[in-house]
């Protein structure tokens, strides 16, 4: 038997924001199960408006994202709520609660699983408490359970985030920029987490990076944005890195690929 589990298929899909502005135009784009899929392009080229697009955080102008093989354009009620619970989201600015424990942010990512007003109530099944610990361990921070989100690093800060993902038992992670602002040591943590979930559960994961040097160690298949438009899409055993020089050439800003990170090596 088949399955569209981690599948996303994007057709014919633009985006124009209320003030005539193009975020999308025309994306045709099918991402596949277990792929680590990195998005690359200038600031504006449209990557952040892609990952909010295929969860829905806002509707697009036209066209179709199928999750999963299922329409979350049009889906709405206990659909849309089941395709959301599919597709984890990891932030930018982490969106932690600052003021509440780790343990609590972290099951904050099974709310989904529960009627609203037994999360409010924090009560929650031995099992999910167990895949709290469990989630918790697997990314190192077992020891901060009872520690406050405000009172750890920018980098444990984004790994509780990873954590609270994988309480959704997602089929899809999507993370924007997750370790911009975060220095090389760190960033490795957190992406060495990310390949982890990736390889070990088979998370499709897309992930918006301004790093070139970030992309080349850790995709498995690179795609580039600009302007909107999708300027490149090749898989990592394809790529060559003079292939960049094309996407951010004519910004004239070659200061922002990521090639001051660490060098490509094994995660
Ligand atoms: N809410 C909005 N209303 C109007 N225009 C928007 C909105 N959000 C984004 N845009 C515009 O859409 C285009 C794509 O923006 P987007 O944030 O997706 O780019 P990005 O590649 O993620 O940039 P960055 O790397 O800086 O986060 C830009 O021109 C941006 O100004």
């Amino acid at each position: 038997m088949t399955t569209n589990k981690g599948n996303i298929i994007l057709s014919d899909v633009s985006k124009i924001y209320s003030n005539g502005t193009v975020g999308l135009e025309d994306i045709n784009l099918t991402f596949n199960h277990g792929e680590f899929v990195m998005i690359v392009g200038l600031s504006g080229s449209g990557k952040s408006t892609l990952l909010r697009a295929i969860n829905r955080l806002h509707d697009v102008s036209t066209g179709t994202i199928l999750i999963n093989g299922e329409d979350i354009t049009n889906a709405s009620g206990n659909k849309l709520h089941k395709l959301r619970r599919s597709v984890a989201m990891i932030f930018q600015n982490y969106n932690l609660v600052k003021t509440s424990s780790v343990y609590r942010n972290v099951m904050s990512g099974r709310v989904g699983y529960y009627p609203a007003w037994k999360s409010a109530f924090g009560i929650f099944t031995k099992e999910d408490k167990a895949m709290a610990v469990a989630n918790l361990k697997r990314v190192n921070l077992l020891d901060k359970y009872y520690v406050k989100a405000k009172d750890l690093s920018g980098g444990q800060q984004q790994r509780v985030g990873i954590a609270r993902a994988m309480m959704q038992e997602p089929s899809v992670i999507l993370a924007d920029e997750p370790v911009s602002g975060l220095d090389p040591k760190t960033t490795k943590l957190v992406m060495n987490d990310l390949k982890r979930l990736n390889e070990e559960d088979g998370i499709t994961i897309v992930l918006n990076v301004h790093s070139i040097g970030l992309a080349l160690k850790y995709a498995s298949r690179i795609v580039g944005l600009k302007n909107g438009r999708i300027v490149y899409d090749k898989f990592i055993e394809d790529v060559d890195k003079r292939d960049f020089k094309e996407i951010y050439r004519e910004a004239g800003d070659l200061s922002d690929n990521g090639e001051a990170d660490d060098e490509p090596n094994n995660p």
